[in-house]
């Protein structure tokens, strides 16, 4: 569904990915791990447009998107959660959920004020979607509820269920449980299987070691802005370079 080719990235003159090759295929979990600075938001921000590549390829459904806009990213069905929360605190859940169909309303503010049936037939419509987003993530029940109220925990779970109203054919999920406490992150867990299930394709990027090697059908590891290594959860973890570069370090650290 996606595959970089030769990805680089520079940050005056400092590389910040090195010829990055990689693939997400369409109805897994990819899982992009590595340790602090080895690239993965540089790399998930060229994939969605934040940021242009220097050079490389990146090809989504047959499509060069490498350097796009991220509205147009957006609009071919990429959406992604962000490290950092950013939902609107004195909207309702609802209301925050609304916003990751955005692109599916674009009626004048005069055609809106006339309220024709069709216009209100579609509101009902996106409406159920919210609340049918909301439910897969247990929120159903705090609709109405600002957002700014909210525990940390489920203003994670605003974003998720944002990022999957509008049905996008790739979800990018940056750090979706960083913060949350060991019962709220296999909460997620489970909510991200079942997604994948459903036959989603998501990339995540974590650094929660036991949820990737839980739940992730393929993992590729970065070090210092390079693809190190890529296969299965067990692969990964017996792969010498990995253990070197990253979980040697986390040892280390620890
Ligand atoms: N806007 C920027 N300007 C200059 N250097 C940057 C910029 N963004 C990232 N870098 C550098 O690029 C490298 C990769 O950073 P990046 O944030 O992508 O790593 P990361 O794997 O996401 O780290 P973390 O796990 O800590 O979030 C780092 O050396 C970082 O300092």
């Amino acid at each position: 569904m996606l595959r970089l080719d030769g990805l680089n990235k520079f940050f005056g003159g400092l590389p910040a990915l090195q010829d990055v090759c990689m693939s997400v295929p369409a109805g897994q979990l990819t899982a992009l791990i590595g340790p602090n600075g080895a690239g993965k938001s540089t790399l998930i921000n060229c994939m969605t447009g934040v940021l242009s590549p220097t050079s490389g390829s990146i090809r989504f459904m047959d499509q060069e998107i490498a350097g796009l806009p991220a509205h147009r990213i957006t609009r071919l069905g990429i959406h992604r959660t962000f490290q950092n929360l950013r939902l609107f605190p004195r909207l309702s859940v609802l209301d925050n959920v609304l916003t990751g169909l955005t692109r599916e309303g674009g009626e004048s503010m005069f055609m809106a004020m006339l309220r024709l049936p069709y216009l209100r037939h579609r509101e009902r419509r996106l409406r159920l979607r919210a609340l049918e987003a909301m439910d897969q993530f247990g929120l159903a029940d705090k609709a109405g509820w600002p957002a700014g109220v909210l525990a940390y925990g489920d203003k994670k779970r605003v974003e998720l269920a944002r990022a999957i109203v509008g049905r996008p054919k790739l979800l990018l999920l940056d750090e979706p449980v960083a913060g949350l406490n060991a019962e709220e992150t296999a909460a997620v867990g489970e909510q991200l299987r079942n997604l994948r299930r459903a036959g989603h394709t998501i990339l995540l990027v974590e650094h929660d070691m036991d949820l990737v090697m839980n739940i992730a059908d393929l993992v590729v590891v970065l070090d210092s802005g390079c693809c190190i290594a890529t296969g299965t959860a067990d692969e990964v973890r017996r792969n010498p370079l990995v253990l070197e570069a990253y979980l040697g370090r986390m040892e280390a650290t620890a």
